[in-house]
């Protein structure tokens, strides 16, 4: 697919459970092949609830989600999205390998190329070491990089996270926010990645997506600027301080091209 089209396409967007109170609604948003968005948002505004629909587990109310077909979906052993967890949600009955093997399962490979893609994944996270041993002998932080290496060896088109990172210390999240910038620029997948960290979003993305109101919609659509980023930069801070304004339902308080800032 060719860089920079549209992958994922949400048109006018809207989802109620219940037929009469939406949780989100008059969504547009797109997602281009091999961009970062991260979602922001306060908590319960629906942010999980919009990559559920992204991820077609749940059906928009109204409006249109669109996933461009992609060759790589015809490929025997892999799924157009997959989706990385708060809590890795392992297995505690089966082997670190045998964990990332699941997502493979039903997809026609054979039980040698289940394991050989096993081993490249847990590779790609730094846990090959660890092949062998039992979700209760990793840390916080290696449970969930068996998380991502599940997702990953799936080669989904779409990687979903949903607050991978929230439930770690923060040095921790500090060392796997830096691998998982690593892993994207080794496979350069396209990721949809929530969060409330004001901080992880700029560190991460390409794009920030502002999600605010009840019911919730797109309050904010924001680029980030070119890579390395400095948090304590005053045009980063001047970035914070216009998301945490968005987040909150205040009108944007707008600004400048702030990448293009001398200071970054
Ligand atoms: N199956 C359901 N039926 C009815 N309401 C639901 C259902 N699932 C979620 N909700 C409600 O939808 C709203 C959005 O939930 P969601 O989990 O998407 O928010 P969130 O932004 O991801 O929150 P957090 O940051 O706290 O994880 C919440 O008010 C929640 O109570």
């Amino acid at each position: 697919m060719n860089p920079m089209t549209s992958l994922v396409r949400l048109e006018n967007t809207g989802l109620s459970h219940d037929g009469k109170h939406f949780i989100f609604r008059h969504v547009d948003l797109t997602i281009r092949t091999g961009e970062f968005v991260a979602v922001l948002g306060p908590s319960g505004v629906g942010k999980s609830t919009l990559l559920r629909v992204v991820m077609g587990l749940i059906p928009p109310t109204e409006g249109q989600v669109t996933l461009a077909p992609s060759p790589s979906a015809q490929q025997v052993g892999s799924r157009r999205t997959a989706l990385v967890f708060q809590d890795a949600r392992l297995m505690p009955w089966r082997s670190v390998r045998r964990n990332v093997e699941l997502g493979l399962e039903g997809l026609g490979l054979s039980r040698n190329d289940r394991h050989a893609r096993a081993e490249e994944s847990l590779r790609l996270v730094g846990l090959s070491a660890e092949a062998s041993r039992w979700p209760r002998q990793l840390s916080g932080g290696q449970r969930q990089r068996v998380g991502v290496a599940r997702a990953l060896t799936v080669n989904p088109d779409l990687l979903l996270m949903d607050e991978p990172f929230g439930a770690l210390d923060a040095i921790t999240r500090a060392g796997l926010q830096a691998e998982l910038l690593t892993i994207r620029e080794k496979t350069r997948k396209t990721v949809l990645f929530v969060t409330h960290d004001i901080d992880e979003a700029i560190l991460l993305a390409d794009r920030i997506v502002v999600l605010a109101g009840k019911p919730a919609s797109v309050r904010g659509d924001l680029p980030v600027g070119p890579r390395p980023r400095d948090p304590s930069s005053t045009a980063m801070r001047a970035l914070a301080d216009r998301l945490r304004a968005l987040i909150a339902g205040e009108p944007d308080p707008g600004g400048a091209a702030y990448w293009q800032s001398a200071e970054i």
